[in-house]
């Protein structure tokens, strides 16, 4: 049987705990085997300004990630792939056997027309939509939605996934979680400090090689 595999982008700067508890309510809701968190080179609608190097928000990613079916990876980095429909197409070309579903919260939705090639991340692999406190609304009106509305499954077979044709779009709702990392970095601005040892936080083969 072919593997199930939500994929989470993200800037991950840093990792929280609404990033987990979406994955593993998504695990469930999705019947997935595992989660893999793509830690983003950058987000190309972000600035570089006050983005912790990638290395470092890759180690919260690995530590938050812990004793959960969740694999945060750098894989971006290594595909040379920034944009999401360019990632998407890598890696269903590089696991054929192995079925993705995208996932992204609602303020992701609300933003995702200004995505390059959106509508051919759409026809690649499923979307799951996770609610996100004070951005449902917005994401429902979302330029997007004009177009993505029409592809949209019932939360209740969600299970079902692998059996949609896409375009395929389904909302889900959990227990809302508040956190965010524009909040975190509030807080703590030097949090990437704690991540910052490269030997044991880069695990690229170029890095391993440099490291030893
Ligand atoms: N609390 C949350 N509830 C639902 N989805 C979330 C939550 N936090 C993050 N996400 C989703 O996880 C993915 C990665 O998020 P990201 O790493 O940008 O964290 P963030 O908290 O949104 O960061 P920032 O505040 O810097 O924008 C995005 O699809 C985002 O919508
Ligand atoms: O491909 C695009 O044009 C694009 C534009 C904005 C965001 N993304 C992706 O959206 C994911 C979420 O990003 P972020 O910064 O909101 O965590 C991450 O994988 C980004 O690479 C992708």
């Amino acid at each position: 049987m072919s593997r199930r595999i939500g994929l989470l982008g993200g800037s991950f700067n840093p990792a929280h705990r609404g990033h987990r508890h979406l994955t593993l309510a998504a695990i469930r809701a999705l019947e997935l085997d595992e989660m893999w968190w793509l830690v983003s080179p950058g987000n190309p609608l972000k600035p570089r300004r006050g983005m912790a190097p990638l290395a470092a928000r890759l180690a919260s990613a690995r530590a938050m990630a812990r004793r959960a079916p969740i694999r945060a990876t750098d894989i971006e980095a290594r595909l040379r792939t920034r944009y999401t429909a360019d990632t998407l197409s890598k890696l269903s070309r590089r696991y054929p056997r192995t079925r993705f579903v995208w996932i992204m919260g609602s303020d992701n939705l609300a933003q995702f027309h200004e995505w390059q090639r959106w509508r051919t991340i759409a026809r690649t692999m499923p979307i799951a939509v996770v609610a996100r406190p004070g951005y449902d609304a917005p994401a429902l009106a979302a330029p997007a939605m004009g177009w993505l509305r029409r592809f949209r499954r019932p939360a209740r077979q969600a299970r079902k996934w692998t059996e949609w044709s896409v375009p395929a779009l389904v909302l889900l709702r959990f227990r809302p979680d508040p956190t965010s990392a524009t909040q975190l970095r509030a807080a703590d601005p030097a949090w990437h400090v704690r991540f910052a040892d490269p030997i044991s936080t880069v695990d690229t083969p170029a890095a391993a090689s440099a490291a030893s």
